[in-house]
């Protein structure tokens, strides 16, 4: 790498901890020098890095520190990073936090102040917020004068109307906080703003979007404004997940406190960690090894999941007043055929048909010729638009110097 200013991005998600470095200054010119992942976070965590030109510079199981030490993979990556990057001039960091809670709609300079607020709503986000702050204050330590931004999963969620962001719950609830936020919004940040580039008579579209990854979430936009979405108070809600259950009947959550016992940590324990694919297969959490897999309560958690997925997608077109395109995105949505397929004939009816071919072959367009409604597969990058929040920021506050906390 050159002697260049570079944008570090840390985006700590429930099974994985991706970063990337950018070069360059503005949104259009950003330019990936640096990506990758740990992977597997719990089962078998896997490390791949790639350069500019997308060489490998790593790849393989990363056995030297145990497969749930967030701490430990954190310290690796960080001292990996740091040797990577030595030839490059880091000017800010920027971070995917998943709750910006009630108080922040946009990304936000981290400060003392700001980062007492992200840990008040580690209770709503127990499986990410911990790892988003682990992240900011590991770095901090290596880099104590990096100016450090936090952007939020939650934000793009904030223009839904406000239907879509109460419970039928009482008004003092709603006052305080308990509320419909929704997640994944970095990622159908990016998608909004993708799609058009790729189809640009659907800039005004009514799309259904389906993040599909360790977490996973359905976004209804039109005109690449969030109008509603799966997730709701906390990213526990709406679809299963890898080991989270998606919505379930609030009843049967008095029923396991009061018939079993169970106090709040256990059900955290069985709602973030022992649900969803993991809890239904007894197999796995990951999607591939469920496909491969003879059992049938594998099969059954396949589909389930592609279920749930295609009947909460016509609940947003319902919502939308509409279907115009179908978008997937995240790790099951971009690299899964059969995941695919099988969502799509359950949405036959709205006028969604898959090209066989396309869809094997992972074209960026799947559906067939003749659908209503097109079929896109676009790779998110969450990194990217943290990147470009992070620098935007950093411009803003170059004219107006943040106060100290
Ligand atoms: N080829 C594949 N087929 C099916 N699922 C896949 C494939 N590749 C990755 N996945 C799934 O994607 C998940 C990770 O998605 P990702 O969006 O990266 O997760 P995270 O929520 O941690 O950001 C894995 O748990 C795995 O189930
Ligand atoms: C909000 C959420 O579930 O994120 P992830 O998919 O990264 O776990
Ligand atoms: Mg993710």
């Amino acid at each position: 790498m050159s002697h260049r200013d570079a944008c570090l991005v840390i985006n700590a998600g429930s099974s994985s901890l991706k970063f990337s470095v950018f070069c360059g200054a503005g949104r259009s010119d950003l330019e990936a020098v640096l990506t990758g992942q740990i992977s597997g976070i719990g089962t078998a965590p896997r490390f791949e890095a790639k350069d500019a030109a997308r060489h490998v510079l790593a790849d393989g199981i990363l056995d030297e520190v145990g497969p749930g030490d967030r701490a430990g993979l954190l310290g690796f990556l960080l001292t990996w990073m740091r040797h990577e990057l030595r030839d490059v001039r880091l000017v800010a960091a920027g971070h995917r936090v998943v709750h910006g809670g009630t108080r922040f709609d946009a990304p936000v300079r981290l400060t003392p102040a700001v980062l007492a607020e992200l840990e008040a709503l580690v209770p709503l986000a127990p499986l990410h917020q911990p790892h988003n702050i682990a992240a900011m204050t590991a770095l901090a330590e290596v880099y104590p004068e990096l100016p450090q931004v936090a952007c939020f999963d939650t934000a793009f969620h904030r223009t839904r109307p406000w239907q879509a962001q109460m419970f039928a719950l009482p008004r003092e609830l709603t006052d305080e906080g308990v509320r419909r936020y929704g997640f994944h919004g970095l990622s159908y940040e990016y998608i909004a703003q993708r799609l058009p580039q790729i189809a640009p008579e659907l800039a005004e579209a009514r799309v259904v979007v389906c993040h599909l990854g360790s977490g996973s979430s359905l976004c209804g936009m039109r005109a690449g404004r969030s109008v509603d979405t799966t997730m709701g108070f906390t990213a526990l809600d709406g679809l299963p997940m890898g080991t989270r259950p998606g919505a379930i009947d609030p009843g049967v959550l008095i029923y396991l406190m009061r018939e079993k016992g169970m106090g709040p940590d256990e059900l955290e324990r069985l709602l973030y960690h022992k649900s969803g694919l993991l809890g239904v297969s007894g197999v796995s959490n990951d999607m591939r090894a469920l496909l491969d897999s003879e059992n049938p309560q594998a099969a059954e958690a396949v589909e389930l999941f592609c279920f749930q997925v295609a009947k909460q997608a016509a609940g947003l077109a319902a919502a939308m007043g509409g279907l115009d395109a179908v978008v997937f995105t995240a790790g099951v949505g971009e690299n899964s055929a059969p995941v695919r397929a099988r969502v799509a004939e359950k949405l036959g009816w709205l006028g969604v048909h898959l090209d066989g071919a396309a869809n094997r072959a992972r074209a960026t367009r799947i559906s067939a010729a003749d659908s209503r409604v097109p079929v896109f597969v676009i790779p998110t990058d969450e990194e990217r638009m943290i990147a470009s929040h992070t620098l935007a920021i950093l411009a803003r506050n170059a004219v107006h110097p943040p106060l100290a906390a």
